[in-house]
């Protein structure tokens, strides 16, 4: 009589979305399975079930799974899960599979694993020091960059985020073409420190076969310095995420690839790509954030800095004294510490680099005084004019006289923008009043335009002194 191979398998679970088991037997309609019990999410793993403290006995409606078929464990035969550096290799290609390899190698801190020429990061919150030392880059870089051997090198090397920047400088220091790499994930999944990862590292393979010194480049270096200004004003704690981006950015790296006429253009002895400048492209920042923010999260962080720098007064007399709750649109938060660093240490980083990148002098005080007007604006209250319920007056008099004095605009020209909107026909131009409501809701845009439009500003600033010149 030949014994029956145990079938391991995974059933659906609406908390864990897929939980290993082990089918027992079928009808038509559904499956019986066995499930181990584990202590906790943690310690659910593939391996026949033998750190589990308990068993279930379960069925399962067939319905639930595609083509009626429960999928199966990538496992040996005694049920201990096979992990795979590529998971092309995965005997059982289907989500369970995936999810179950990538929480092992997660499990045993290699945050890196392969699908063909993807390579999957799953965020380990806490830093595997050694697998980003120069060492390890200048491994990737001289196997995947310099040394011309048969096959594919990859099969000699853990998966690695090197893997992608190394292959892409290759393809364009030796095939020529232009390479784009696409980071993508859920907000916290790690894409901006992989970015970061990812451009250290093209900066350590343009070094040469032969370099094995960890200075950086001064254009990478000035690429990864204008970073903290991106963060101080596109990103924001949410719930998530401390330091969350809240636009999204295309980062074109600009190479000079040498002169094509010399012999010396695609030799491995020496780099002649070399990169020579970047240049960002941000989009859809998440403008309503200046005006509205969950409790739990905050607005930009630039809000914060600002209200915590130890020389705010200088950019505006009046904000001596303020608190965050001084302004509606900044107001409570539960932290003054992102990333390790407090708010007022990181206004100090902040203006620092805006003056590294040519932000100085009356072009650094326009730009903060833009940021406080946004928040002045925040604080501007209207009430129904007592004459007619559709027009409106300004309520908080002091806060608009300080804004427009902020602003160097007449009171008078102010409220009339606030409070009414101007309409325009083919043959006139109208004033429409605006009722408290509504003039509040032009008040905000009138914010967030203001800071959408700095920002962009900031941007070109940025790409002024970091973009090549040809
Ligand atoms: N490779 C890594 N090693 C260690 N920690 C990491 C790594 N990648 C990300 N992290 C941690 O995860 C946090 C969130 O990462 P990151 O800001 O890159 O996410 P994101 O995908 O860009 O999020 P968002 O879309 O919200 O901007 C980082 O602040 C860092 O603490």
């Amino acid at each position: 009589m030949t014994e029956r191979k145990t079938q391991y398998c995974f059933i659906r679970d609406p908390e864990f979305a897929w939980l290993p088991a082990i089918k027992e037997g079928n009808n038509n309609t559904h499956a019986q399975v066995k499930v181990p019990q584990y202590k906790d999410e943690q310690s659910i793993v593939c391996d026949g079930g033998k750190t589990a403290k308990g068993w279930e006995e379960d069925e399962v409606p067939l319905s639930d799974y595609n083509k009626g078929v429960l999928p199966m464990q990538n496992v040996n035969a005694s049920g201990d899960l096979k992990s795979f550096p590529d998971m092309v290799n995965l005997p059982f290609l289907h989500e369970a599979g995936i999810l179950y390899n990538l929480k092992d190698r997660h499990g045993n801190g290699k945050p890196y694993t392969r699908t063909g020429d993807i390579i999957i990061a799953v965020n380990p919150f806490q830093w595997f020091k050694e697998i980003y030392t120069e060492k390890v880059r200048s491994r990737y870089a001289r196997i995947l960059v310099w040394e011309n051997t048969e096959g594919d090198p990859r099969s000699q090397m853990e998966p690695h985020v090197y893997e992608t920047s190394a292959l892409s400088y290759k393809g364009l220091a030796f095939d020529g073409g232009d390479q784009s790499i696409l980071v993508s994930g859920e907000s916290g999944a790690g894409k901006t420190e992989t970015v970061k990862i990812c451009m250290n590292h093209i900066a350590s393979c343009q070094q040469g076969p032969r370099s094995s010194s960890s200075e950086m480049s001064p254009v990478v270096q000035r690429v990864l310095e204008s970073n903290p200004l991106l963060e101080a004003f596109g990103n924001a704690k949410t719930v998530r995420n401390d330091n969350s981006s809240r636009f999204g950015k295309y980062i074109q790296l600009q190479f000079d690839k040498g002169d094509k006429g010399q012999q010396e253009f695609r030799s491995r002895e020496k780099a002649t790509c070399v990169l020579a400048g970047s240049k960002c492209d941000a989009y859809l920042l998440e403008k309503n954030r200046v005006v509205s923010h969950e409790a739990a999260e905050r607005t930009f962080h630039i809000f914060y800095q600002i209200v915590a720098a130890k020389d705010k007064s200088k950019y505006w007399n009046k904000l001596a004294g303020t608190t965050n709750e001084s302004f509606r649109f900044v107001g409570k938060t539960d932290t003054d510490t992102i990333e390790g660093m407090k708010d007022a240490d990181h206004f100090a980083n902040t203006v620092r680099v805006l003056e590294e990148i040519g932000v100085s002098g009356d072009r650094l005080m326009t730009l903060m005084q833009a940021i406080i007007i946004v928040m002045q604006l925040g604080n501007i209250t209207f009430v129904p004019d007592s004459k007619d319920d559709d027009h409106s007056v300004i309520a908080s008099q002091r806060e608009f006289s300080d804004l427009c004095e902020l602003m160097c605009v007449p009171e008078a020209s102010m409220e009339v923008a606030l409070t009414e909107r101007t309409m325009k026909t083919r043959n006139e131009t109208y004033k429409v009043p605006l009722n408290p409501a509504k003039a509040l809701e032009a008040t905000e845009s009138f914010a967030k335009e203001i800071y959408g439009r700095a920002f962009l500003w900031l941007v070109r600033c940025i790409n002024d002194a970091t973009a090549a010149e040809n």
